[in-house]
């Protein structure tokens, strides 16, 4: 494979923004309100005209996007231009939950909906699961939370999907009852005799941590050398950029910034920018106060989240309530799948108002525990 192209490629982007209206949706599915959300999937052109200047990441919005990332409690709305103090913040996320109700206000019509319809549960990890925290190493779920997730896999098939790789995430919720796709959905792990379609002959067969056979679904396994090339670049270009991480995912990598000086967040950008111009097929999207390279191919959670119903036995619409929780950018890619065929719910995971594609919300880690709970004590109440 060629790992290196200076080809002038095209403006490479994640699926374009959505304008959707959830008129479309069935109505047992729609929440209180039928507002229509735009989805702010984060996309940056790269473009290869020219040898980096500092301009380029600049000019493609890179750091706008770098500064947008993850915005802290105060911050600024972009629609109204306001600075939004902690008070009025409040108010302001209060009338957001009446576009995106909270998820655990909601619940009963959740359930409503979910009556005689099997429940499939996915999960995100970073700021879903775990909160947010400066060092990705450390970003561990509470025991709680583990719990919480355990029992909810003993009553509903469960899955993790997660930006990063399988096994760390694996590492990290350490619960074998689960399915785990890692790599935002490109590395997917489930047990062999559940292969239900029968047509997944692009899936490897493995063995698990406990070895039992399993299959892999890895569509962008050809990207593996250059992933690594590319990661032995990052690290080395940003060894000196204080706070910078470069994170080897298997088939994505993570730059984070989050520790780094806002002032050298256009270094990082820049020095980003000038590696990837000579890969064309490999992509920046935008995490939160994380730069993420990924390989062009169509694929993403949106696809993951349908790869596993399909694979699982539960794609038929009709008896199956697929909820997916998230908190992140790369989570609208599933947010849109079970809007879009009115399949099922979104929950977006902030404590700020967001554009989404999500139909409910949850504030953060602590209210998807409760909601993990509510879901569990259900039931057990049948
Ligand atoms: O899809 P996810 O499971 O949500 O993974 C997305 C990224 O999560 C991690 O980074 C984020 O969480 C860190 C720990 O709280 C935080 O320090 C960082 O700023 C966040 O971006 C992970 O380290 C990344 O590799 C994932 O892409």
């Amino acid at each position: 494979m060629d790992m290196k192209s200076t080809k002038s490629s095209s403006i490479l982007t994640d699926s374009p923004p959505v304008n959707k209206s959830r008129l479309g949706i069935h109505s047992s599915l729609l929440p209180y309100s039928q507002a229509s959300p735009t989805c702010s999937n984060s996309i940056l052109a790269i473009s290869r005209k020219k040898p980096g200047t500092f301009d380029d990441a600049q000019s493609n919005g890179w750091l706008e996007a770098m500064r947008s990332s993850s915005p802290p409690r105060k911050k600024i709305l972009k629609d109204t231009d306001l600075e939004v103090a902690s008070d009025d913040g409040d108010i302001i996320y209060l009338s957001w939950t009446i576009k995106y109700p909270s998820a655990l206000n909601s619940f009963r019509q959740i359930m409503n909906c979910a009556k005689n319809r099997k429940l499939v549960v996915f999960l995100d990890y970073d700021g879903t699961l775990s909160p947010i925290v400066d060092n990705p190493d450390r970003a561990f779920m509470s025991a709680d939370m583990r719990s919480a997730v355990k029992r909810v896999a003993k009553y509903f098939p469960t899955a993790i999907i997660s930006g990063r790789s399988r096994d760390k995430v694996y590492e990290l919720v350490g619960l074998k009852e689960l399915y785990y796709a890692g790599s935002h959905g490109m590395d997917i792990m489930f047990p062999a005799e559940v292969l239900a379609s029968g047509n997944r002959s692009n899936c490897t067969k493995s063995t698990d941590r406990q070895g039992k056979e399993v299959n892999l679904f890895q569509p962008a396994s050809e990207f593996l050398p250059m992933i690594n090339e590319v990661f032995r670049s990052l690290v080395e270009v940003t060894k000196n950029i204080n706070g910078a991480k470069v994170e080897n995912h298997k088939f994505c990598l993570s730059v984070h910034y989050r520790n780094v000086d806002e002032n050298s967040w256009p270094v990082v950008a820049q020095f980003v920018y000038d590696i990837l111009k000579d890969y064309s097929r490999l992509r920046i999207t935008h995490g939160r106060k994380v730069l993420e390279v990924r390989p062009v191919i169509d694929w993403d959670k949106g696809k993951a989240v349908e790869f596993l119903l399909e694979s699982l036995g539960f794609s038929c619409n009709q008896d199956v309530l697929p909820i997916y929780i998230g908190d992140d950018r790369t989570d609208e890619d599933a947010f849109k799948v079970l809007q879009s065929g009115n399949r099922g719910y979104g929950i977006l995971v902030s404590a700020v108002p967001k554009e989404t594609n999500a139909f409910f919300s949850l504030r953060d880690p602590s209210e998807v525990k409760e909601f993990l709970e509510s879901l569990v004590s259900m039931k057990q109440q049948l």
